[in-house]
Formats: C-alpha cells, sequence, structure tokens
C-alpha cells in the first residue's frame, strides 16, 4: 500500500520513442505493446493536469475543483523536514486542518506496471513482461539515471484494494478471473518547479524509518509503533486512475509537519540483510502492519467518498475530457 522500493521494471522508455528508428527492436517491440498507448494517454493527461501552466484546463472546469485547488493551497507550505537534513523536505501544516481533509495531490511523470507471465515452449524461465514509460525526453533522461526500483518517490497507484478502474482495465476481463496487473507512479522532483501549488503529496514524509537499523522482529515492531503514531495523513485513489490525492486521519495543527507510514517493506531496500531467525518474526508482524494499513485506507477513502464526492465525480469528468 505504500510505495514499493523492490519494483522489477525492465523497460523503460519515453511515450516519444516511436520517433525511433525502426532497426531498434525494443522500440518495435514496444510499439506493438497494447499497454502502451493508454500508459501514454494517461501520462499526457497527467501532465496537463499537473502542469501549472496548463492545469486550468482540469481545475477551472467546476466551482468545486475550483473551491478544491485554493483550499489545498492555503492548507501547507514544503519546507525542510522537521525530522532532520537527512530527510530532505516535506509538507507542513499553515493552518489547523481537521480530519479527513485533501491536502494535496501526487503528481505523475512516468508511469508502469508489473506483469509476470508463465514461461514459453523456449524456455522455461517465467518472463517478466513489466514496463514503465516516462512522459517526455527529459523525464526518460532522469528516470535512466535514477531507476524506478530504487526511486524515493515510486507509489502503487491502482491495486485491488483501491475499488477503482484502472488505465488498464479495458485489456482485462475481470469476469473471466482476469486480474488487471498494478500501476505504479513516479516522479521527477527536476520538474517540481513545474506542478500547480496541489500537487505536493510526493513531499510527504514517513515519521519514523528503518535507515541505519539493524532490521529484527524488534525493530520493525518500533518503526511501525512510532510511524502509526506519527502518520496523519495517507494517500487514497482520488477521480480517475492514476490520481492520488492525501487525505489527513487525525487532527493536524498549525507549523506540524505532515506525515504518512510508508511501511516496512519500503525501507527494507535500504537496510542490512536480516538474520533468517528474525525472518518469521518479521513476516508476521508485516502481515499485521499490512492488514492495519488495508483498514486505515479503506477509512480514509470512505472518508473522501462522503466529504468529497462532487470533486472527484468532476474530476474524472475533467480528466475524460482533456
Ligand atoms: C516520498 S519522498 C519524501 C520527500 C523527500 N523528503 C524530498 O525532499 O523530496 C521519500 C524520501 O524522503 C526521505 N524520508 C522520508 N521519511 C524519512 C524518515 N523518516 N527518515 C529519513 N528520511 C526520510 C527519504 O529519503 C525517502 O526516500
Amino acid at each position: 500500500f505504500a510505495p514499493s522500493k523492490h519494483g522489477c521494471f525492465r523497460t523503460s522508455t519515453s511515450i516519444n520513442s516511436s520517433e525511433k528508428s525502426e532497426a531498434d527492436t525494443t522500440t518495435v517491440t514496444i510499439q506493438s505493446n497494447p499497454f502502451l498507448p493508454l500508459l501514454s494517454e494517461g501520462l499526457r493527461r497527467t501532465s496537463i493536469a499537473t502542469n501549472k501552466a496548463t492545469s486550468d484546463q482540469v481545475f477551472a472546469s467546476s466551482p468545486s475543483l475550483q473551491r478544491l485547488r485554493q483550499q489545498v493551497k492555503q492548507l501547507t507550505k514544503v519546507a525542510p523536514s522537521s525530522l532532520g537534513e537527512h530527510a530532505g523536505d516535506g509538507l507542513f501544516a499553515t493552518k489547523n486542518i481537521k480530519a479527513g481533509t485533501i491536502v494535496g495531490l501526487y503528481p505523475a511523470h512516468a508511469l508502469g506496471y508489473e506483469l509476470v507471465a508463465p514461461p514459453t515452449d523456449d524456455s522455461d524461465e517465467m518472463q517478466d513482461l513489466s514496463m514503465f514509460i516516462a512522459g517526455s525526453n527529459e523525464d526518460e533522461l532522469y528516470f535512466q539515471a535514477n531507476p524506478h526500483g530504487n526511486s524515493p518517490y515510486l507509489h502503487a497507484t491502482d491495486q485491488p484494494l483501491f475499488q477503482r478502474q484502472s488505465l488498464l482495465s479495458s485489456l482485462f476481463d475481470e469476469s473471466k478471473d482476469e486480474m488487471t496487473p498494478p500501476l505504479y507512479l513516479d516522479v521527477n522532483p527536476n520538474r517540481n518547479n513545474e506542478l500547480d501549488g496541489i500537487w505536493t503529496s510526493h513531499y510527504i514524509n514517513d515519521g519514523a524509518s528503518l535507515l541505519n537499523t539493524k532490521v529484527d522482529g524488534d525493530s520493525i515492531e518500533q518503526y511501525y509503533v512510532q510511524s502509526t503514531k506519527a502518520k496523519n495523513c495517507c494517500h487514497i485513489p482520488f477521480g480517475p486512475s492514476p490520481i492520488l490525492a492525501t487525505i489527513t486521519t487525525k487532527k493536524v495543527k498549525k507549523g506540524e509537519e505532515l506525515f504518512t507510514s510508508y511501511g516496512v517493506v519500503y525501507w527494507l531496500g535500504s537496510v542490512e540483510d536480516p538474520d533468517e531467525a528474525d525472518v518469521a518474526v518479521m513476516t508476521e508482524k508485516l502481515q499485521e502492519q499490512i492488514v492495519e494499513s488495508a483498514r486505515d485506507l479503506q477509512k480514509a477513502m470512505e472518508s473522501a467518498s462522503t466529504g468529497y464526492t462532487n470533486e472527484s465525480s468532476d474530476l474524472d469528468q475533467a480528466f475524460n475530457n482533456l
């Protein structure tokens, strides 16, 4: 439910890749990939919605979206994190904020999915058909240098728990038990200055981490207790895929930093290998955490669906019209 640092994204290309020569076999494969037009179209629309210069096309299209944009912009500011220099920037409340308030949207400069297919006649190995594409050549260069598998901003944007149509849903028939693969987004922080003021969710830190910690059952427990205590918001699906919003899960006082819980899996990529003896305890703690996070997410989604019904459906409509 939190960003995963362990995604396995084999193919990365820009949506402009069709300009490449036909001799480029990677390009030929990608062009015939039915996922590509859906991801490209999702990125094109998201790029219009997130960019300062063009976001009016979405937010000026309905009074409720205009109001939401005005409110969200006034609620927070980006500043150095209260956790210390090592944590970079964070997002802070500039007013007292009630529980159940949307405080930001999550930008997307790349989209992708994870998909593994059974072995073919020619090979015994599972085929990794995962793919990730960037919205522009500039983003592609950034993601080549900063692969998704290790990105601080990578986030799942469609998964079964979200219960919304994914950008990729049209390719799968769920009545035949075909599962739409999970969709992920990623952010190019070099483009932060181009973002309209409402797209700030990627600045939100975790109130605790497993950095510089020996990972075992105790440290996971400790991380979990601290992170849950500090958590005052969570990222939820909002309007059309791939858009995520951040909603407060408790009151936040003026001046406080917004914190969400990334979950243990996010931090595991950055720590030493655990002892084998600890693995069983860790698995149990992880499972408890996943269940609890799912409950929190469900509650936050319910609160948004009653508090922001018009905004969510207007965003759907505005996005479809782009
Ligand atoms: C989604 S970004 C959050 C915004 C980020 N701080 C920035 O300046 O862009 C996640 C990254 O923030 C940092 N971070 C978040 N929570 C942290 C914590 N509790 N301790 C240390 N670093 C943290 C880590 O570098 C992490 O990979």
